[in-house]
């Protein structure tokens, strides 16, 4: 936050019908009210009886817990919801607030805030807490509200035992797992999520659909689509995938990589410190050389598992050949371009199956920021999170925004080779998966164009004053 902006914490605020506890945050431009007072800290406790206030100290390692309203209501205002402001000083400051209520049948409730100012209570914990960038910490700020309130199920008597409760919680002594685990569920279930452009490709509206594919790959690079004509095969897609991976090591391993098909194990010399994943690629099938490459695990085995991925692989290949249509639609080309320089007669059209395993580890990615080598991506996943974005790739330090999962839908992306096409018009944009603790499994299905193919500025993206680049 800037030289001149201000939190507001409102409390209290009654959500309809359920009485519970809401929590905003707010950034405000401009200064608080009262005397400006020039303070080293920046947090200001008021004593409004005696007009008074004081500094807050920082002490290194320490939460500032203090009361809100709701306790002080539970007290008959025997204990106090103490005003409280940052005042302006002119210096960068971070902090970060946890707003904990405890919901329990009757009584046995209390509801406390946390503040983190600056401390570094548990080295777990500040893993997630402070390896976060600056920026990621103001768009979690941002992104709090009373949806992302957050109710946990803890068994506390008082205000005391609660605070000496929450600190075992983020200790992980309490069952939860991982520390890191509660600040995502406490912190990550407000952060701010991006409302990707969604691209219904059953529209009956080809132009109109093609602009809206424009614009999206110009403003995100990434789109869901829709409608895509796959929807029914995803569970039974999930399930095969399933079926492979939960084979003994060695069967896999008996499929090992080969000309880039095949499986891959998750990297032992990468342990928990890189990506961890294993995967299963299926590569082209258009082509009757390039078929004959691919590895598959024997009928005894794994029974109907080739003719079912085969059928996924042919559905995804028709829903990617219609969106290289539109594609081409967007960029004010016939829409069989693509077709016609042979690009996508018989591309190169990998499907990827990919599991990550679900340990924790310190590393915080599993699938490294990567932008993808190739023009397009149609991805699929099971619905646990981890999927991020960076928008923009120069700034720094990187801004991630969580990627919602959209049920049914694919989440499509461009890749650097259709950046290049389109003279850097369309975005390739940086995305990895955040480790959460879960396990994982998702499908990309890489479609690029066919390797002879010449790939050159389209001519719809170059001008005399905007060169190829
Ligand atoms: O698993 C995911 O959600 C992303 C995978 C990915 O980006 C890739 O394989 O290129
Ligand atoms: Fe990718």
């Amino acid at each position: 936050m800037g030289v001149g902006a201000h939190e507001t914490i409102h409390h209290a605020r009654d959500r309809e019908g359920e009485g519970d506890l809401g929590v905003v945050f707010e950034a405000e431009e401009g200064g608080g009210e009262g005397d400006a007072v020039e303070l080293e800290g920046g947090v200001v406790v008021l004593q409004e009886e005696l007009r008074d206030q004081f500094d807050v100290a920082f002490v290194a390692r320490a939460f500032i817990v203090n009361i809100g309203d709701l306790m002080e209501r539970w007290t008959n205002c025997l204990y106090r919801s103490t005003m409280h402001r940052v005042k302006q000083t002119g210096k960068e400051r971070y902090s970060e607030n946890i707003y904990v209520s405890f919901f329990l049948p009757i009584k046995e409730c209390a509801s406390l805030e946390i503040s983190f100012s600056n401390s570094r209570l548990f080295p777990h914990f500040d893993d997630h807490l402070f390896q976060e960038t600056p920026s990621e910490l103001m768009e979690h700020r941002s992104g709090v509200d009373v949806e992302g309130h957050v109710e946990l199920h803890l068994s506390v008597r008082g205000a005391g035992i609660a605070i000496h409760h929450m600190m075992e919680v983020l200790a992980g002594t309490e069952g939860l797992g991982h520390a890191g685990e509660l600040f995502d569920i406490l912190i990550g279930k407000g952060r701010k999520e991006m409302n990707l452009p969604i691209i219904d490709l059953s529209s009956p509206d080809p132009l109109s659909t093609a602009i809206s594919i424009r614009q999206a790959c110009i403003e995100y690079g990434f789109f869901y689509l829709v409608n895509h004509g796959v929807e029914n095969d995803l569970v039974k897609a999930f399930d095969e995938s399933k079926r492979f991976f939960s084979l003994p090591p060695g069967e896999k391993m008996k499929l090992a990589r080969k000309e880039f098909r095949g499986y891959t194990p998750q990297d032992p010399t990468l342990g928990l410190h890189g990506d961890s994943k294993e995967s299963y690629y299926i590569g082209p099938m258009a082509d009757s050389a390039s078929v004959k490459l691919n590895q598959w695990p024997s009928e005894e085995l794994l029974e109907n598992w080739r003719p079912s991925i085969e059928a996924i692989y042919w559905k995804l290949f028709e829903a990617g050949k219609k969106l290289y249509s539109l594609i081409a639609l967007s960029l004010n080309m016939d829409e069989d371009f693509f077709d016609k320089i042979g690009a996508v007669d018989k591309p190169s059209a990998f499907l990827r199956l990919l599991r990550y395993p679900g340990e924790m580890g310190p590393h915080q990615e599993i699938c490294s920021a990567h932008s993808d080598t190739g023009a397009l991506t149609l991805l699929m996943t099971d619905g646990v999170p981890g999927l991020q974005i960076c928008r923009d790739k120069l700034k720094e330090p990187r801004v991630w925004e969580d990627v919602p999962y959209m049920e049914g839908a694919f989440i499509v992306n461009i890749g650097d080779l259709m950046e290049r096409w389109t003279n850097c018009l369309y975005r390739s944009t940086m995305h990895r998966v955040k480790r959460t603790g879960k396990e994982r499994y998702s499908m990309a299905f890489f479609l690029d164009p066919h390797p002879d193919c010449v790939v050159e500025c389209l001519k719809s993206c170059c001008s005399e004053s905007c060169p190829p680049r």
